[in-house]
């Protein structure tokens, strides 16, 4: 393939991009890692370029954004902005989280929901892509309040979602509390008991395994990139950032594989265990996180073999795998080559989108395993299209069959990558999965006709 024709492919798609969604960085960065790395195979395929597949894809079937009043426990009257960004339902119901932070907006939604529309498609289930939240900070918010903010949300939310239709889950500040609150609401709303939304409680229609699925799906992923060097977590040291949902997880199953996971952080800073977080550290942070929702710098009064780095990031700790699993672009070129320098060899992406355009090409051009987050934290929605399944069926399957599934799903991905990624002797998983995700989309929408 030409190089000129695709660097020029590559130019004029994203100049229309950019036009087209002014001020949104985050989408436009999602939107170009994944032409660059679509361009020679849609210029090879007429059919694509006709049909306008990619520019169709980059443009949400609908996007809808409402007002949340709530009442904080003062009284007073509190304004926040709703979204629900529906990407693409070319290959089921519109499925995604929901993020609650102080940073959300319309662009960080886009990404997700865009980068949400390939997983989905890597998972091999029928789920099309989605992704909502809102500018709600839960920080410092009483459980009363929370419970107030979601149902307003939800009060909202209620008509544009259900089990056909759009599926949302958890993501940053929507966990098991949050998803309860709001399932509440909408039950009360709709009248029906119905599997719209998941991450549930187990007693109410969850799926075991939920909450674990993304912390595990992205260590097996890890483990399967491994497994082409011959090598495994046995005896690694492992930084893994974060301190939520999927870190937890991770470093449960890094340690089950024999791993040494020796740093945690939060978007204060990080701690570095050099002794390892072990089982009994892990109960502590699930603890301090889960229910105290306090600092992980509290890790160190605790654990005084432990040092807490204020308003640093993680990447500087000597390991031999990197687990981003806080949030995007929070490891830069720079960090990638301290990384490489320190003889990292495997970054597995537990966050949507965690390096920046810089990290993954340092990490790209010193050939180590690199495993971007669409396929490697595919796990957490891959069992989440399992809950949809066992709802639909109205049973529950044990925690092992849903183990089990999960493994399969995430051995199956990263077997898809290999396949569209190998060059020569080695794997690029960025252009796998790209190519792998798209394919199917693609081909749906080709199917269904200029909708
Ligand atoms: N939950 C899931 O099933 C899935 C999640 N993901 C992705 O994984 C990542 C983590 O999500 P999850 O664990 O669910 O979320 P949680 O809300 O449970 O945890 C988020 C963690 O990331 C930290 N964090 C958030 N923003 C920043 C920031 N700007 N700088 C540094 N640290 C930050 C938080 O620290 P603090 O408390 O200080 O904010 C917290 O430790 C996200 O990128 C999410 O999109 C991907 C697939 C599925
Ligand atoms: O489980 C889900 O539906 C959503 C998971 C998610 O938000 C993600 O994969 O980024």
């Amino acid at each position: 393939m030409d190089s000129t024709k695709v660097a020029r492919y590559i130019e004029d798609f994203m100049a229309m991009v950019v036009a087209r969604n002014p001020n949104e960085p985050e989408f436009h960065q999602a939107v170009h890692e994944v032409v660059e790395s679509l361009a020679p195979f849609i210029l090879e395929n007429p059919a694509l370029m006709k049909n306008k597949i990619l520019e169709r894809m980059t443009e949400p079937e609908r996007l809808i954004s409402f007002r949340v009043p709530w009442v904080d426990d003062k009284g007073e009257v509190q304004i926040n902005r709703g979204y629900r960004v529906q990407m693409s339902s070319a290959i089921g119901p519109y499925k995604g989280g929901l993020r609650f932070h102080a940073s959300v907006n319309q662009g960080i939604l886009k990404f997700l929901a865009f980068e949400q529309v390939l997983k989905n498609s890597l998972t091999s289930l029928p789920m099309g892509g989605g992704k909502g939240g809102s500018d709600f900070n839960p920080k410092g918010k009483s459980d009363q309040e929370v419970m107030r903010f979601c149902q307003s949300f939800v009060t909202e939310l209620y008509r544009h979602v259900g089990p056909d239709t759009d599926v949302p889950a958890g993501d940053i500040g929507v966990g098991g509390r949050e998803i309860g609150f709001i399932y509440g609401q909408y039950k009360r709303l709709v009248n029906a008991y119905t599997g719209t939304f998941t991450g549930k409680g187990p007693e109410w229609g969850g799926s075991p395994l939920r909450p674990e699925a993304t912390g595990y799906g992205t260590t097996y992923f890890a483990a399967e990139m491994l497994k082409t060097r011959g090598d495994s977590f046995k005896g690694k040291t492992v930084c893994i950032s974060g301190s939520g949902n999927v870190a937890q997880y991770a470093v449960e199953k890094v340690t089950q594989m024999g791993g040494i996971v020796v740093t945690l952080s939060d978007s204060s800073g990080f701690i570095h265990d050099p002794k390892g977080i072990t089982p009994e550290k892990l109960e502590y942070v699930m603890i301090l996180k889960n229910a105290i929702r306090g600092r992980i710098r509290e890790y160190v009064e605790k654990y005084p073999e432990a040092t807490y780095y204020e308003g640093k990031r993680p990447w500087s700790i000597k390991c031999d795998i990197a687990l981003p699993c806080a949030t995007q672009n929070e490891l830069n070129g720079e960090e990638a080559q301290t990384l490489v320098n320190n003889g990292c060899i495997c970054v597995a992406e537990g966050a949507n989108m965690p390096s920046t355009p810089e990290a993954i090409k340092v990490f790209l051009d010193n050939k180590i395993l690199y495993g971007p987050g669409k396929a490697a934290n595919a796990g957490g929605v891959a069992t989440s299209g399992l809950e949809m399944s066992q709802n639909s069926m109205r049973m529950t399957w044990t925690r092992e069959e849903v183990d089990q599934k999960l493994q399969s799903i995430m051995k199956n991905i990263h077997a898809a990558c290999v396949k569209y990624g190998q060059e020569g002797d080695f794997v690029n998983y960025v252009k796998g999965a790209n190519i792998s995700g798209f394919i199917k989309v693609a081909n749906a929408m080709m199917a269904q006709g200029i909708v």
